[in-house]
């Protein structure tokens, strides 16, 4: 519980921290103001609800009549404060929602986290992390507002319903029992109180596991989810693959896991609505039952007893809170374990234990030089010693050898993400590019892509008309605002490759790193896009992965990884 608490509490200071902070508690206090003046009014109508019925009781047709203009005119003024309340509060909720929002983005690109804490790659990966940035900073906030600002109301609500039952019920309930006269002194006070205590006990007994199972539930949902987008990712692949019946059953698989879950969670609901179903019908009732001893006695009169059972409801819907909240609880603990989660994750981005983290690396001078590499997988295992190599400005390097060696490795050693290993690494300052197998498809439009990661804004319409143009691809041109994936539809691996290629042209980079960047063109269009590289960018250093030889960048040195890894002369 402790736990819980302080999860919610550290969520809390950040949704309320930066230059917003202050604006955030004025609205808070403002809404949980009106919220007060809600609970003034509900004692102003258990006032009106006493007097209207002691006018019944009495006859009195002209102050029956007023107290119903007195009903209007207060739930008319009581609605406006509610409806207020609510706009306001809403309004806050979006404030502390792109706080956390924004702090829950930065932290996820912080230090590189997005591509730290992956499965893998890290002894503590963050599972479905769209989920947690885009879902639970929303949820936490409203329910952060939701809960706290009911929580505080319920508890002044209670202290006020109480006085004013108090004052009620000035009269004892009066029995024998074994022979023993017993006389409880205003039993309709602690009647509630024991009603909810006893009710609140039950339900907590009896819905006790729910939170585990929504947590489950949601990361199910995640799952499912992230399984359809893999489909809509890869639709290619499993189309020519003839895969539908593969994925139909992943899908279903994943769908099952809900369902499993899903069928666990409504058995506890239903047992848990066993008890606050017929709970929530009677809490109304029960208080005029429990009075009527009272009104026969004479101890009270129609309006009294009234009054004193609005007050009854009113205590125990108050004391009740925790009964009606619980499904809602348990959502909140639930949310914040997996947002704190996140906080927690990318605040120490835990290296894999064990695995050596020694790599030295430098960017100075012009020189790329690498001096006693050996690079490690996050699973300790070690990979072939990576040779010497010094490669001087302007001169480009072809890195070979079997699959798995550790080319790529390599490359995100050379280019300071890789952590894993030990050796010197010293890469020259200047503008770095990376292409990788295909372009980066997640722009939001062709240009986008083609300047990625800098703004298109900053490229004139014209420059990048003309890269299109010399990677053969100009019938392009007139898509270059038209959305990424859409822009890129139909081009063959190959085409995609030669927009990777335009956007190296673009990028005027002092050192280009090409990860099988051509490897789905044919032999002639390869070397004619390599050439076209050399003679582009002549003082760009050039770091070519391949499996075949990349002629075309005449290359001035070849490093071969793997068994008997040496540095050939070019
Ligand atoms: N996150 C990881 N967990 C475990 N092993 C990993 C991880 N990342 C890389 N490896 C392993 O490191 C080795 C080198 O991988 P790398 O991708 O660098 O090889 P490569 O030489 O580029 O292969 P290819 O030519 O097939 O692209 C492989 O055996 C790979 O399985």
């Amino acid at each position: 519980m402790l736990i819980i608490l302080k999860r919610i509490w550290r969520l809390t200071l950040l949704a309320f921290s930066g230059r917003a902070k202050w604006r955030g508690l004025g609205l808070y206090g403002v809404v949980l103001a009106l919220q007060f003046v809600g609970v003034w009014f509900g004692v102003q109508l258990i006032n009106q609800n006493r007097a209207f019925y002691d006018a019944l009781e009495q006859m009195n047709a002209p102050e029956a009549l007023k107290q119903i203009g007195v009903f209007f005119f207060i739930i008319s003024i009581s609605a406006s404060s509610f409806l207020i309340g609510t706009w306001l509060q809403e309004n806050l909720q979006m404030m502390l929602r792109t706080r956390l929002t924004e702090l829950a983005l930065e932290r996820w690109m912080a230090g590189r986290a997005y591509w730290h804490l992956r499965a893998g790659y890290s002894p503590n990966p963050v599972d479905n992390p769209d989920q947690r940035i885009a879902e639970d900073s929303n949820n936490f906030n409203e329910l952060l507002l939701y809960l706290t600002l009911g929580f505080i109301s319920s508890i002044v609500s209670l202290f006020t319903f109480v006085a004013v039952l108090w004052g009620l019920s000035d009269f004892a309930l009066s029995f024998t029992l074994f022979g023993f006269d017993v006389v409880i002194p205003r039993y309709m006070v602690w009647t509630a109180f024991i009603y909810v205590a006893l009710s609140t006990w039950i339900t907590h007994m009896l819905g006790g596991r729910l939170k585990s199972r929504y947590f489950m539930q949601e990361r199910r949902e995640a799952d499912f989810r992230h399984a359809l987008m893999q489909l809509r990712e890869n639709a290619e692949i499993v189309a020519r693959a003839g895969g539908e019946e593969a994925e139909h059953r992943r899908m279903a698989d994943r769908f099952r896991a809900i369902q499993k879950n899903w069928r666990m969670v409504i058995n506890q609901q239903l047992i848990l609505g066993l008890f606050t179903r017929p709970y929530n019908q009677t809490v109304l009732r029960i208080p005029t039952f429990l009075s009527t001893p009272a009104y026969f006695a004479g101890n009270v009169t129609l309006g009294g007893m009234m009054a004193m059972a609005s007050a009854f409801s009113q205590v125990t819907t108050t004391l009740s809170w925790f009964i009606f909240q619980y499904r809602r609880l348990a959502e909140f603990a639930a949310v914040s374990e997996r947002l704190d989660g996140l906080f927690a994750a990318t605040r120490d981005l835990a290296p894999m234990p064990d695995v050596p983290r020694a790599i030295t690396h430098r960017v100075e001078g012009t020189d790329l030089i690498l001096r006693g590499v050996q690079l490690f997988t996050p699973k300790g295992e070690a990979l072939r010693p990576v040779p010497f190599l010094h490669l001087g400005a302007g001169a480009r390097v072809w890195i070979c050898g079997p699959s798995g060696q550790g080319k790529s490795t390599l490359l995100a050693a050379i280019s300071g993400l890789w952590p894993y290993g030990a050796g010197d690494i010293t890469r020259p300052k200047g503008k770095l590019c990376f292409l990788p197998q295909g372009p980066f498809t997640a722009a939001d439009s062709l240009a986008g892509m083609l300047t990625y990661p800098d703004d298109p804004a900053d490229t004139d319409a014209a420059a990048l008309a003309a890269a299109l143009t010399a990677v053969g691809l100009s019938d392009r041109i007139s898509m270059l605002e038209t959305g990424g994936a859409q822009s890129i539809a139909g081009l063959s691996q190959g085409e995609q490759q030669r927009i990777a290629i335009a956007r190296a042209l673009l990028a005027q980079p002092d050192v280009l790193i090409m990860d099988e960047a051509t490897s789905a063109l044919d032999p002639v269009a390869e070397r004619q896009m390599l050439s076209m590289i050399r003679q582009h960018l002549p003082q760009a250093m050039v770091i070519c992965v391949a499996h075949r030889a990349p002629t075309g960048l005449d290359i001035t040195q070849t490093l071969a990884l793997g068994e008997g890894g040496r540095e050939l002369a070019g």
